[in-house]
């Protein structure tokens, strides 16, 4: 996964170099991290557990991140994973009502109410009560907690909010924000912040993009009953998984309700007489349609690094084109005493590997051994309707990496929806390196893909082989028990022979 983006060009330094000392080698603190979010929170924290005296700077809290606020937790906690998290639950409960009739329930679908306010304030508090956990683990770890906007001075110096400090090791985990597309009307948009704090729920709403979030936030509005329009640029959502993956996820979408509109290019969004938004798409073609009535648009169009005003160019910081701060294998940059985890490198933009950065850093510069985070069988989920997840390569990336391929799919009715009346299918996915036999990929779209694919994720990791998972039983009845269970092939992927290729010289004159 993305294993072209993680070498930043960066030459391996040697650890000696960001050792004891800079200047007089006395510090107020051995690390100094900016930013208090998922990699930020884990480095600061593991490195005061080996020994070293940590403090930490983040912006004050809220709900919508700015340049001025944030709040300890992060993203992750505060605009990410869990509040989207919890979304998706609460949309869920939608589906699962109406599904229960199937059972012999009667639901009374008619006087079924939600309470989008009662449900924000729900979330509000649990978002709170996260912000003081993650506030009091830092505290028992005796990291020092500052709250203000932190700034690099100089290899050796943070400044918050005017006031100086200086570190032997400076960790930057200011992680990423959302970047809203430069057309007219942009602001009249929102992006996940906002869409994670909406008043109500949108009746009719455009979510542009096909990535992570344009997908996740879809399926909840959606079940929540919204009209929704999915915009893409691409003919399928999803670009980087699997393309079968891709296809399956784009036909389910659409039965779960979606209105998808690949191929088409933002141009304008305005407002209404009557308050609501009109969105102008193009056509490749040039040809431009146009969504009205809409309550709301979301940009989900990726986000980027939060590094302006940050002080890292001046102080030595290699950047990239985004702004994302380059590093090494080690995560340390140009300058070898600051180092950087999370989105804020722009590698994977996910909780687990900015944990997985943060610890390793905390290593590198608490216990002097340079440790480097391990990218390889990354497992993702998309918590969409119905669910992906993934582990390893994809079809097209394994084999321009091994060339011949066994690939195995399975594609079914769950067992739950043959009387549900959900018209959703399951679809699975192994991607087996024909030559050593060992299973490279792993996919799944449909209901608890990440639960199921977590385990799995450890087999790939260790190079489990087809013949191994075969060995295994199956947990029976469960969807799971289909990636233990595939045992013919669907496809033998084959190193394609050239079109016209070159007659071999014959082994005789005669022949
Ligand atoms: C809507 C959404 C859903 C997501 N869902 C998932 C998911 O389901 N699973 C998953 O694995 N990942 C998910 N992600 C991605 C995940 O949230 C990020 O990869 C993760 O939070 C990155 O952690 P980080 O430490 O790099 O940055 P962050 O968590 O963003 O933390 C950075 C912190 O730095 C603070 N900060 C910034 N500048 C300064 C400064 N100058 N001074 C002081 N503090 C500063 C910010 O306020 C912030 O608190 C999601 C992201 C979004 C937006
Ligand atoms: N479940 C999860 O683990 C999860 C959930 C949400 C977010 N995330 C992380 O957060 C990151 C950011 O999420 P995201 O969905 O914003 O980004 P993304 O990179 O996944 O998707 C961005 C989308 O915007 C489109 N886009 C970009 N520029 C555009 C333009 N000029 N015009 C039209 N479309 C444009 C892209 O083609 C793509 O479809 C993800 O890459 C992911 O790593 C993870």
């Amino acid at each position: 996964m993305n294993v072209a983006k993680l070498t930043s060009g960066l030459s391996t330094r040697v650890a000696a170099s960001a050792s004891p000392g800079g200047p007089g080698g006395d510090f107020d603190f051995d690390l100094f991290t900016i930013g208090a979010g998922s990699g930020g929170v884990r480095g600061s924290r593991f490195a005061a557990s080996y020994g070293a005296k940590v403090a930490v700077c983040e912006l004050p809290f809220d709900y919508v991140s700015s340049e001025t606020r944030g709040g300890v937790g992060g993203t992750c906690v505060l605009r990410g994973c869990v509040p989207k998290k919890l979304m998706v639950y609460a949309s869920e409960y939608a589906d699962d009502f109406r599904h229960a009739a199937g059972f012999g329930w009667s639901v009374p679908t008619e006087g079924l109410q939600h309470s989008w306010t009662s449900f924000i304030e729900a979330k509000r508090k649990e978002l709170q009560r996260l912000n003081n956990a993650y506030k009091n683990t830092l505290g028992n770890a005796k990291v020092t907690l500052l709250e203000g906007r932190g700034r690099v001075v100089d290899p050796h110096t943070v400044e918050v909010d005017g006031r100086r400090y200086s570190a032997k090791n400076i960790l930057i985990a200011v992680g990423g924000k959302p970047s809203k597309l430069d057309i007219p009307g942009a602001e009249l948009c929102i992006t996940s912040d906002e869409a994670l704090e909406l008043p109500e729920c949108p009746r009719k709403v455009a979510v542009l993009g096909g990535g992570y979030i344009a997908v996740e936030f879809s399926g909840i509005f959606a079940r929540m009953g919204a009209e929704v329009h999915t915009v893409y640029r691409q003919p399928l959502p999803l670009r980087g998984f699997d393309g079968e993956v891709r296809k399956f996820a784009a036909e389910q979408y659409a039965a779960a309700g979606l209105v998808l509109h690949p191929e088409l290019t933002p141009q304008s969004v305005s407002r209404q007489l009557d308050g609501r938004l009109s969105l102008v798409v193009a056509r490749s073609d040039g040809s431009t349609e146009v969504l009205q009535d809409l309550d709301q648009v979301l940009m989900a169009t990726g986000r980027v690094p939060k590094t302006d005003g940050l002080g890292l160019a001046e102080a030595g910081v290699e950047l990239g084109p985004k702004g994302q701060v380059l590093v090494d294998e080690y995560c340390r940059t140009a300058v070898p005493s600051i180092w950087a985890v999370g989105d804020v490198i722009d590698r994977i933009q996910l909780t687990p590997v900015a944990l997985m950065e943060g610890m390793a850093v905390a290593k590198s510069v608490a216990l002097n051994q340079l440790t480097q985070p391990d990218y390889w069988a990354v497992p993702s989920a998309v918590f969409s309707n119905p669910e992906i997840a993934t582990v390893g390569y994809t079809e097209e990336a394994a084999s321009a990496r091994f060339g011949d391929l066994d690939i195995y799919t399975a594609s079914f009715r769950p067992m739950r929806n043959t009387v549900s009346g959900s018209p959703l299918r399951t679809f699975m996915k192994i991607v087996v390196d024909a030559a050593s036999q060992k299973v490279v990929g792993m996919h799944m779209v449909g209901a608890e893909a990440a639960e199921i694919m977590q385990g799995f994720a450890v087999a790939v990791k260790v190079g489990v082989t087809k013949a191994q998972l075969d060995s295994v039983v199956g947990i029976h009845p469960s969807a799971a028990e289909e990636f233990v269970t595939m045992r013919s092939v669907s496809r033998k992927v084959r190193r394609e022979v050239p079109a016209n290729p070159v007659a071999p010289a014959p082994a005789t004159a005669a022949a």
